[in-house]
């Protein structure tokens, strides 16, 4: 029987969640004498793997060790966007006077709603990803404990010994904690503790400016925190586009987030409840002090504990390795998700997930190298970027075009007050095939799809030329880079020929 864990605040909501996903008094099935798959973690990439397998006749157990639905439903995604739509409210709200809303600059905020909200919706949500559901729904076997390989062919979970044909590394990855002196001392906030608190600190440090960085600096900052962004590297977003990067750069200043670029954290001191953080830049020291610090640095893959040696299957310091089939050293094991790829995404992990489906259950040979993959930072306002950067371009030695159309020049993103931003795209010189495409725009995650269907499907921009996009709407940023590309299709002696065809028709 499992012991029940403690999800903090404990309230209703959180009980809810514990109920769903970590089951108080659950008791473990009696394993099957041998298993078509055994998943070995129940975040996304598990859950669809398990789900999938299942759905497809197999006999599949599933092992979970912690929360059902992983980083993504308890510490991540779920709870990050709960947190997000919140401070979008309470900004907007604030915000307002140019659309006629008095008195808005001086509403309260309550820290303790929004949380109870999040929290509220984080619960609701988790039915789907509840052990109960799994079992009596979809006829899964799931364990509840700590999973680990035995032998090439065999895991041990709660006492118990499963025997697999086919086995699925699907353990995810945890916060990576940066060697800085002093900073264990002093206490910080990762993802698996931010969504808990139930007081706003006062003044908070950030440390790294990555999508966790940029999404929670600018939300804790829109609800009234004193925040200051710390990133080693010269830019926020370093991996976007730099001028996509440069329109948050902007907001953030304009919202009052203290940036501290280019610096390096020498150490944290801690003085009674103070939090102080040594900085250097160029050779200057800057302090900065705080009540609470997050990080948000990267991701280390749970590989502790899993016995891969055991079983034949070779891991570095960046995960578990598999090939371009999703097929690790042992040739009956596969991984997916966040334990062994380098786009740490929800999406990425499901696609992976049904790909290892076909792989391992089926004999396909479906390779992880032909996905197109988009993602989307959701700060305000959103990068969402898919395909090849400028510099992937170059790197490759492919000649290109790039188009950008402001969102300036939309009606909708005027009307709406949401002009700042751009659709660019990245176009194979002298033909229409798209090799990458950048939106910075509020809704740029809802927006970024037409483009990955595009790639995905060998569409070219023409075929968005032809398509017509309901006016008014931000989206029609993307028919105008269409319209943008056609212009360029219209050369000198295009042209020329056509006003000579008008000219003769008019006689
Ligand atoms: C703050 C934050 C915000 C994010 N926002 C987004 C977003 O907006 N969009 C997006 O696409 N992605 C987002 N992500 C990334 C996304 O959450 C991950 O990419 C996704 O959860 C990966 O899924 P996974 O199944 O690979 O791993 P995980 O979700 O980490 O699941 C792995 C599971 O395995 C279990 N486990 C580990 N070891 C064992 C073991 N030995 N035995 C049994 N169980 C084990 C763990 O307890 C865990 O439940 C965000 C991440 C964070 C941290
Ligand atoms: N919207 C989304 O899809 C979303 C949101 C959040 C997280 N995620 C996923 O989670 C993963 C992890 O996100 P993340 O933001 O933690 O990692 P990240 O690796 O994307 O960014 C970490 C940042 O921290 C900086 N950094 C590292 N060490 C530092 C130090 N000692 N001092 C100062 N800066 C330092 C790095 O230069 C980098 O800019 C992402 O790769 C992403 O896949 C996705």
């Amino acid at each position: 029987m499992t012991s029940p864990i403690e999800l903090l605040p404990d309230s209703p909501e959180n009980r809810e969640l514990e109920e769903n996903v970590h089951p108080p008094n659950w008791v473990n099935p009696e394993p099957a004498p041998c298993y078509n798959l055994v998943v070995i973690g129940g975040g996304t990439a598990g859950l669809i793997s398990a789900a999938g397998a299942a759905g497809l006749g197999g006999k599949v157990a599933l092992i979970e060790r912690h929360l059902m639905g992983g980083d993504c439903l308890n510490v991540g995604c779920v709870p990050s966007k709960g947190v997000v739509s919140a401070s979008r409210a309470v900004h907007h709200a604030r915000n307002s006077a140019k659309f006629g809303v008095v008195d808005g600059s001086g509403l309260r905020f309550d820290f303790d709603t929004a949380m109870e909200r999040m929290r509220r919706l984080r619960a609701d949500i988790s039915h789907h990803d509840s052990a109960r559901r799994f079992r009596d729904e979809l006829g899964i076997d799931v364990f509840i404990g700590q999973g680990s390989f035995s032998g090439s062919d065999t895991v041990e979970v709660a006492g118990k010994t499963l025997r697999f044909k086919k086995a699925s590394v699907c353990t995810g990855a945890c916060a990576a904690a940066p060697p800085i002196p002093g900073l264990e001392e002093a206490g910080y906030l990762t993802n698996e503790t931010l969504f808990s608190l139930i007081e706003l600190p006062p003044r908070m440090a950030v440390i790294g400016a990555g999508p966790i960085g940029c999404e929670m600096a600018q939300s804790f900052a829109r609800f009234g925190s004193s925040v200051s962004l710390i990133e080693m590297g010269p830019h926020i977003l370093g991996r976007e586009d730099g001028d996509a990067a440069e329109i948050l750069h902007r907001a953030f200043i304009r919202e009052g987030i203290d940036l501290q670029l280019g610096v390096k954290i020498i150490e944290v001191e801690t003085s009674g409840s103070d939090k102080i953080l040594h900085l250097e830049r160029d050779g200057k020291r800057i302090d900065v002090t705080v009540d609470a610090i997050l990080v948000g640095v990267g991701r280390a893959p749970n590989l502790s504990g899993l016995g891969l040696e055991k079983a034949g299957i070779k891991f570095d310091k960046t995960g578990v390795a598999v090939n371009d089939y999703l097929q690790t050293s042992n040739p009956n094991v596969y991984a997916a998700g966040d334990i062994c790829f380098p786009f740490k995404f929800t999406h990425t992990a499901d696609a992976l997930a049904r790909i290892l489906i076909a792989n391992a259950l089926f004999m396909g040979r479906q390779k992880v190298s032909a996905l197109t993959i988009p993602w989307c930072t959701y700060t305000d306002p959103e990068i969402a970027h898919v395909g090849m950067y400028e510099g992937d371009a170059k790197e490759k030695g492919i000649g290109f075009t790039t188009l950008t159309v402001p969102l300036s020049d939309v009606d909708r993103a005027v009307l709406d007050g949401e002009s700042e931003g751009f659709a660019r795209v990245h176009l194979r010189k002298g033909t229409d095939k798209i090799l990458g495409a950048t939106i910075v725009a509020r809704h740029a995650g809802e927006m970024i799809n037409e483009f990955s269907l595009a790639i995905t499907n060998g569409l070219g921009i023409s075929a968005i030329g032809k398509t017509i996009h309901p006016y008014p709407t931000q989206a029609e940023v993307i028919k105008r880079l269409a319209d943008a590309y056609n212009r360029t299709r219209l050369t000198p002696f295009v042209k020329n020929l056509l006003s000579g065809w008008l000219e003769w028709q008019r006689g």
